[in-house]
């Protein structure tokens, strides 16, 4: 099996470099949140994806979390979403261009009800609750498509994928890249498996991997809410229009960059807040 390591040299800094244009030509995406006390996840998502260069972002939430919601967010968007129904009239509007949900989205009828609906639209980042709602209901695992990006930790994929997850840890080098890839076949999406070593599979069987490790050690990404940033990165370069498997790689290596940037310490929210000082580093100019 061939492996890519992404590095500072694999990244095409070009593609996160902006054209000419108005706000929804850099693409609109949307994250869903959870119910009230439950948005944090869903709104760190959205600022990872406005920041990292989505024209616009907007948060559907519950009625009931609308105000928390509302008092919390400026330039991030709020839409009512009480259901499938509602999302699927939402996706009509065809400027969005990418979805993510998952993050504190809870596990009741409502969120089973999104997940089902999300597929319908053009790009898709399922992570966290939606994750887990797609181990218990076959018929999210059918709707999935090449434009769908999973992104689990080891305690999801082991409920995405038992046996898989068994394997991954197996002692042999690889293991995990051999499990991400059988995972990307079997749901005939983009897998991107979580942790020190972050490793990215296709259906097509690419497969990237990622080291947070040695002189790129950031231990202090182990903090509650880092993965739903990294969905919210994901997303809003989906929305840009960048292709899964790279919006993927480079938003690991971003989520990386920007925890080695702000050393000990860290918080998840300060994630996307430190994504201008990462860009700049890398010299990203206007296309
Ligand atoms: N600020 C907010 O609003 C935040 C809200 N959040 C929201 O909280 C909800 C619950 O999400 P969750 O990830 O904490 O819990 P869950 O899905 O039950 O899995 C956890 C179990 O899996 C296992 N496990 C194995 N490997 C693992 C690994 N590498 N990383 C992590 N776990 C691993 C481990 O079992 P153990 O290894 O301990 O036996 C562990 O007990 C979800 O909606 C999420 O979006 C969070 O995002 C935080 C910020
Ligand atoms: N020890 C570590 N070293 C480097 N990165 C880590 C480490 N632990 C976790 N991460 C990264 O931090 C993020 C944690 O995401 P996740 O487990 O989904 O947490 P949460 O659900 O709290 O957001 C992932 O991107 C993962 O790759």
């Amino acid at each position: 099996m061939q492996i890519s390591q992404i590095t500072r040299d694999t990244l095409d800094v070009t593609l996160l470099g902006k054209k000419p244009g108005h706000k929804y030509d850099h693409g609109h995406a949307l994250v869903l949140s959870g119910g009230p006390g439950k948005t944090g996840a869903a709104r760190m998502a959205a600022r990872g994806a406005l920041r990292i260069g989505a024209g616009a972002v907007t948060l559907g939430v519950p009625p009931a979390a609308q105000l928390e919601v509302a008092v919390q967010v400026t330039a991030i968007m709020l839409e009512r979403i009480p259901d499938g129904a509602a999302l699927a009239d939402v996706l009509k509007d065809n400027r969005i261009s990418a979805l993510c949900l998952g993050p504190a989205l809870g596990l009741g009828a409502r969120a089973a009800g999104l997940v089902k609906a999300a597929l319908a639209a053009p790009s898709v980042v399922l992570d966290a609750d939606a994750l887990t709602l797609m181990s218990q209901d076959a018929e999210i695992c059918a709707g999935l498509h090449p434009r769908c990006i999973l992104t689990p930790h080891m305690g999801e994929f082991a409920r995405l994928a038992p046996d898989l997850a068994e394997a991954a840890k197996a002692e042999r080098p690889s293991a995990k890249a051999w499990a991400a890839r059988e995972a990307a076949a079997r749901f005939g999406c983009v897998v991107l498996l979580k942790g020190p070593e972050t490793v990215i599979a296709t259906p097509e069987g690419h497969v990237r991997r990622h080291c947070a490790t040695h002189d790129r050690a950031t231990p202090w990404l182990a903090t509650a809410g880092a993965g739903d940033v990294l969905a919210g990165f994901i997303t809003g370069l989906l929305a840009r229009g960048i292709d899964p498997l790279e919006a993927a790689s480079m938003a690991a290596w971003l989520h990386a960059e920007a925890a080695l940037t702000h050393g000990p310490g860290l918080i998840a929210e300060d994630l996307p807040d430190l994504l201008p000082q990462v860009l700049r580093a890398l010299n990203v100019q206007a296309a």
